[in-house]
C-alpha cells in the first residue's frame, strides 16, 4: 500500500516490497496503532444521515456514514496536531468515479468527465477550450452511453454500491475498534468530492484518511479525484490543517490478492472443465500517451498485479493460462493494447473454448462490466467461436476485501501530515482565471468556433460515438 499525506507529490512511487507496506504507512511513528485496539472505544449505533446540499445550481443528498458520537469532542486543529490518533475525529473519504443515476443524468455526467483536464489532457495553450470540447464529445458521445445505461436498468448502480461499500468500511472499522465516520466522494457526479469536504469540515473531523475505491492508480482516476482534494484544502485555512494521509493505490494488499484468487477460484469451478479454462483479465484502459509520456504507473501496477493473482492462485494449485487486455477506449487517440475486443476474437479463432472474465480495475459492478463485458464482450466471444463463457464479479461487499481495506485505513492513520502549502496559500488556480473577465470571453469565443469545427469533422464525430 502507498499512503502519502496530502501535502506530498501526486505520484505514487511503485512498491518494491510486493505486499509489505512502504516506510511512508509503516508503524515506526510516534502515533502507537496499539491505541485502535483500545476496549474502551464506545461502539455505538450506526446513524445513517441522508443530508440535502447544494452543488452547481443543484439540491442533493449526501448519505453520510457515521457514529452517534465523535471519537473525541471538538478538539481544535492544534489540539489535533498536538494529540494521538485515539482523539481523533476519524474520518474516511472515498474517492469514486460516479455515475449517472438517470438517463437525462448521462450527458451532464459525460460533460463534467470530459471537462476534467485529467481526462481530456489538452497542451496548455489549449485549455481554454476544455469546456467546449467537453461539450461536443458529451453530446456526441451521450445517446451511445444512453444506449448502455438504458440496458443496465436506466442508471449507474455505482452511487448504492459505493455507499453499502462505505457502511460495511465502517463496520469493519468499528469491530476494529476504531470509530470512524465514513463519506463518499465521487468525481464526476452526486455526491460530488467538493460537499463530502465541506461535511468533513462541518463534522469538525481531525484526522482523514483518502482511499480511492480503485486498486491501481492512473492519473485519470486517482490522480484526477485527488488533485481536486488538493485545491479544496489549499483553499481553507482550516481543512489545511488537518492530518490526511492518502492511500494511492493498493492492488499489492495481501487481503485484495486473496479475495480476487477467492473469486476466480470460485467462478472456475462452474465450467464442465475448469482447467481448460483461460483467465482473461480485463481492465479499464488509458491513452497509452498517459503512461509513455506523463509517467502514469498504471500499466506497470495492473500488471504487477495480475501477477500477483496470479501467483497467489499458483499456489494454490490453479494452473490456468491468463491474459490481460485493456477495453472501454474512447476517441481518437491509441490506448493500452491489446484491446479486449481484438483478444476475444484472436483467442476465438485460435481455439480457445473456455473463458472467464476478470474486472481488474474497479471493485464494483459498472456500466463496463454489467453492459460492455457481460452483453457486447460476451456476445462478441460466442461469435467468435468461445463455447462456455463465465465472468467474476466484482468485489462489493465481499467480507475478506472489506476488512482489508478497514486494515489499510487503520495502517495509514499514523501517517496522516497537515497540508502545508506556504506559497499561494489562499488563492486556487480557479481563483485566479475566475478573475481574467476578458480571459473568459477569449475562451468562450475560441472555444465555441472550436467546437463548431469539431463537429463539422466526421472523423471526430465518428471516433467519439462509435467507440
Ligand atoms: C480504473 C478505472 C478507470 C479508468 C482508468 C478510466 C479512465 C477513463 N475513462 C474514460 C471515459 C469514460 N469512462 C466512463 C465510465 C467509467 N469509467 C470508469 C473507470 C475508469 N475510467 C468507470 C467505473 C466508469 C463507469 C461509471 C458508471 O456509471 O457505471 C465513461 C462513461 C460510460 C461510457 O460512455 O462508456 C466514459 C466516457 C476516459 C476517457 C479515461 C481515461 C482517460
Ligand atoms: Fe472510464
Amino acid at each position: 500500500m502507498e499512503a502519502t499525506a496530502l501535502s506530498s507529490g501526486l505520484r505514487p512511487l511503485p512498491n518494491p516490497n510486493g505486499y509489505r507496506l512502504p516506510r511512508s504507512c509503516s508503524l515506526r511513528k510516534s502515533l502507537p496503532l496499539a491505541r485502535f485496539h483500545s476496549k474502551e472505544t464506545p461502539f455505538e449505533p450506526k446513524v445513517s444521515l441522508a443530508i440535502t446540499t447544494h452543488h452547481r445550481g443543484l439540491s442533493f443528498k449526501t448519505n453520510v456514514f457515521e457514529q452517534a458520537h465523535p471519537v473525541a469532542g471538538d478538539l481544535s486543529y492544534d489540539d489535533a496536531n498536538r494529540s494521538n490518533v485515539a482523539e481523533d475525529k476519524i474520518g474516511v473519504l472515498l474517492l469514486n468515479l460516479g455515475g449517472p443515476e438517470t438517463l437525462n443524468d448521462v450527458q451532464p455526467f459525460l460533460y463534467n468527465l470530459f471537462a476534467d483536464p485529467d481526462i481530456i489532457r489538452l497542451p496548455r495553450p489549449f485549455q481554454f477550450l476544455q469546456g467546449a470540447i467537453a461539450k461536443f464529445i458529451s453530446v456526441v458521445r451521450a445517446p451511445k452511453s444512453k444506449e448502455g445505461y438504458a440496458a443496465i436498468g436506466g442508471g449507474s448502480p455505482l452511487r448504492k454500491i459505493t455507499d453499502e461499500q462505505a457502511d460495511a468500511i465502517r463496520m469493519a472499522l468499528q469491530t476494529k475498534n476504531v470509530s470512524a465516520t465514513v463519506y463518499v466522494g465521487m468525481r464526476y457526479w452526486f455526491p460530488f468530492t467538493e460537499e463530502a469536504v465541506q461535511q468533513i469540515k462541518k463534522d469538525k473531523i481531525t484526522r482523514l484518511v483518502v482511499l480511492p475505491l480503485y486498486p491501481q492508480y492512473s492519473i485519470s482516476t486517482t490522480g484526477s479525484s485527488v488533485r481536486v482534494l488538493q485545491d479544496l484544502f489549499r483553499k481553507d485555512p482550516y481543512l489545511a490543517r488537518v492530518p490526511v494521509a492518502i492511500i494511492q493505490s493498493w492492488y499489492q494488499r495481501r487481503g485484495y490478492v486473496n479475495s480476487m484468487a477467492d473469486l476466480i477460484e470460485k467462478e472456475l469451478q462452474t465450467f464442465s472443465d475448469p482447467k481448460e479454462v483461460m483467465v482473461f483479465f480485463s481492465a479499464h484502459g488509458v491513452p497509452v500517451s498517459y503512461v509513455e509520456n506523463s509517467g502514469d504507473p498504471y500499466q506497470k501496477q495492473m500488471e504487477e498485479c495480475i501477477d500477483l493473482i496470479m501467483e497467489e492462485l499458483k499456489s494454490r494449485g490453479v494452473q490456468n493460462n491468463h491474459i490481460l487486455a485493456y477495453q472501454s477506449r474512447v476517441g481518437p487517440v491509441q490506448w493500452l493494447k491489446p484491446y479486449t475486443d481484438e483478444v476475444l476474437v484472436d483467442l476465438g479463432k485460435n481455439g480457445v473454448k473456455s473463458l472467464l472474465a476478470v474486472p481488474v480495475s474497479f471493485v464494483s459492478e459498472h456500466i463496463e462490466t454489467l453492459e460492455e463485458i457481460d452483453m457486447e464482450y460476451r456476445e462478441l466471444a460466442l461469435e467468435s467461436g468461445i463455447e462456455n463463457w463465465g465472468r467474476v464479479p466484482a468485489l462489493g461487499l465481499t467480507p475478506s476485501f472489506i476488512t482489508d481495506l478497514a486494515d489499510a485505513v487503520i495502517e495509514s492513520l499514523p501517517s496522516a501530515e497537515a497540508m502545508v502549502h506556504p506559497s499561494g496559500a489562499g488563492v486556487s488556480e480557479d481563483d485566479r482565471e475566475s478573475s481574467d473577465a476578458f480571459g473568459y470571453i477569449m475562451k468562450m469565443f475560441f472555444g465555441s468556433v472550436l467546437a463548431f469545427l469539431l463537429l463539422l469533422s466526421p472523423k471526430m464525430f465518428h471516433a467519439f460515438r462509435n467507440l
